[in-house]
């Protein structure tokens, strides 16, 4: 059987023009159009690299963006004093502080202190605990790509075993409970699992967020099996992600690739989540 590709970049693609053809209607008839500001601290560099993705896809279809760079010694108080400025400012209608934040920084403060209605990532716990509750939240951006994704090509859920490698509240828990809404049997491994291979084996759907270049090998795929690559690792050879993709590709039925795959989709969901919020609270 040959494995086909989930591929995040042509999807993410579809979802920027969808997106952009609303915007242009929303300035013509005079609006304000959606802004969304990005808070960058310090200079990780690849951190750098996803915040110059997002301007540039917020200029692509039309947003406003606010781009806030700051030096490495911001101060706590610093931070949330501009993220308080964000919450008041009407032309603002998503706020997204890139992550990780430096080490002195705290990260779960200031995610907090973000305006539940702005928080266009979902990871204020105010969003979170409303998609663990089924409710209508803003759902983080990874995870709902990922959803995108597998709705797009068709792959059915219900039922299925999906195993979710990997517990962060940026990917993978907020992703066992969307599979859990589509009434899958979800499982989440994590760095103590015992046994991870056996469990891996049982997975009809297996999304790996474990943050470890090619740490899933071909011998712990099922046959047949959905495999969704989250991780995005530098190595001297160049991008890689946590699932060893040539070998894992003869055992799959399909396999999103590194680059290429989910981190597309993070992006074009980025856009849809600050437009949702523009629609539902401005
Ligand atoms: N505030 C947030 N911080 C972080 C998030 C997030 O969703 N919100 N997620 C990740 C990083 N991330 C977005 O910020 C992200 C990661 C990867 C990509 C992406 O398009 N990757 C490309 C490769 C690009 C490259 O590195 O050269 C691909 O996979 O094809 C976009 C966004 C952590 N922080």
């Amino acid at each position: 059987m040959e494995c086909k590709i989930l591929d995040g970049k042509k999807v993410a693609s579809e979802v920027r023009e969808r997106i952009a053809v609303m915007v242009k209607e929303i300035r013509e008839s005079g609006k304000v159009p959606p802004g969304l500001a990005v808070v960058l601290v310090g200079d990780n560099p690849a951190s750098k690299v996803y915040v110059g993705q997002k301007e540039k896809a917020c200029k692509e279809v039309g947003f406003e963006s606010f781009l806030y760079h700051l030096p490495e010694a911001t101060t706590q108080e610093e931070l949330l004093n501009l993220v308080g400025q964000l919450n008041e400012d009407p032309n603002v209608h998503g706020i997204l502080v890139q992550l990780p934040l430096p080490k002195h920084l705290n990260e779960t403060e200031v995610i907090e202190a973000i305006r539940p209605e702005k928080d266009v990532d979902g990871f204020h716990p105010m969003n979170l605990g409303k998609l663990v509750a089924g409710l209508p939240c803003t759902v983080p951006c990874t995870p709902k790509g990922i959803m995108h994704l597998l709705e797009y090509y068709g792959i059915e859920i219900e039922g299925k075993n999906a195993v979710v490698v990997g517990r962060s509240n940026i990917v993978g828990k907020p992703v066992a409970h969307l599979l859990l809404q589509k009434n899958a049997t979800v499982t989440i491994c994590h760095s103590r699992t015992r046994n991870l291979e056996d469990i891996t084996k049982e997975a009809d759907i297996l999304v790996v967020a474990a943050g470890r270049p090619h740490f899933i090998t071909q011998h712990m795929v099922k046959k047949g099996a959905v495999v969704v690559d989250v991780g995005i690792n530098r190595l001297e050879s160049g991008l890689v992600g946590d699932v060893d993709f040539d070998g894992v590709r003869l055992r799959a039925s399909w396999i999103t690739p590194v680059p290429g795959g989910v981190g597309p989709m993070t992006i074009a969901m980025l856009l849809e989540n600050t437009l949702e919020m523009y629609e539902r609270f401005s």
